[in-house]
């Protein structure tokens, strides 16, 4: 049977990064995907922004929208400090099977809960079922029309504290644009965009990282 691209990028990190080496499994990644296949990771460039932004903040807990092939929960989860948790939800079975076997290779299975479902379903039922008060960073790398409306939920469910930071993937390239309206003209957030370019490619875009104020 026919291949699919998440299962030849895991044979890429299986093949060319060393287990346990969450940095030799990003860089297998994207040389596969600059080199091989593209393939919607966030990629090195917004790679190392989004690095910044988790190192500044030190992170106990993390919520990742969208895990895909688990590219950015490899590159969130390798900065976590020890006993920080990272939960990314991913509602299609296939790279979820396939981002756990990534996350796995990198060593990292202790530090991440991957929750197979939809955002929707899922963000009402952090606090009684992972035992989280709110979260200290999310990062939105999920269907770019459900950026707004979950982030809403994400308020409405009390997960969000004075200080906690979103870091949206894509606010040019493919667009978030009401996302981008809501969060930019709301006095609740302080939002700030990081220029780059969409992965692999010379074509813009760029990260919104907004700061909640309670
Ligand atoms: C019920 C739907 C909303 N809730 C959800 N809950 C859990 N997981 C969800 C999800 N939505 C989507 N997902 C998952 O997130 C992932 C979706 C990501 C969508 N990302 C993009 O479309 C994207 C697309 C591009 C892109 C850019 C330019 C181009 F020409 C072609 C593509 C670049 C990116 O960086 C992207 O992130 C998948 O794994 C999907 O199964
Ligand atoms: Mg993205």
């Amino acid at each position: 049977t026919q291949s699919t691209r998440p299962q030849r990028l895991l044979n890429a990190v299986q093949k060319n990064a060393t287990r346990g080496d969450p940095r030799s499994v990003v860089k297998a990644i994207d040389d596969f995907c600059r080199h091989k296949e593209w393939a919607m990771n966030v990629g090195d460039e917004k790679g190392c922004i989004l690095d910044s932004v988790v190192s500044e903040i030190n992170p106990a807990a993390v919520l990742e929208l969208g895990t895909y092939c688990g590219y950015s929960t490899v590159r969130i989860a390798r900065l976590l400090p020890p006993h920080a948790k990272l939960i990314t939800l991913e509602f299609n079975p296939d790279f979820a099977a396939i981002a756990r076997q990534v996350i796995a290779w990198a060593g990292l299975e202790e530090k991440v809960q991957l929750v197979e479902g939809a955002s929707g379903d899922w963000i009402p039922k952090m606090k009684e079922q992972f035992g989280i008060t709110t979260f200290d960073l999310v990062f939105l790398d999920h269907w770019k029309d459900r950026y707004l409306p979950d982030t809403k939920l994400m308020e409405e469910c009390g997960l969000l504290r004075k200080g906690s930071v979103l870091l949206a993937d894509n606010v040019i390239c493919p667009g978030t644009p009401d996302y981008l309206e809501y969060i930019r003209s709301s006095p609740r957030y302080e939002s700030r965009y990081f220029k780059s370019h969409l992965e692999y490619t010379k074509v813009e875009d760029g990260l919104e990282k907004s700061v909640f104020k309670g």
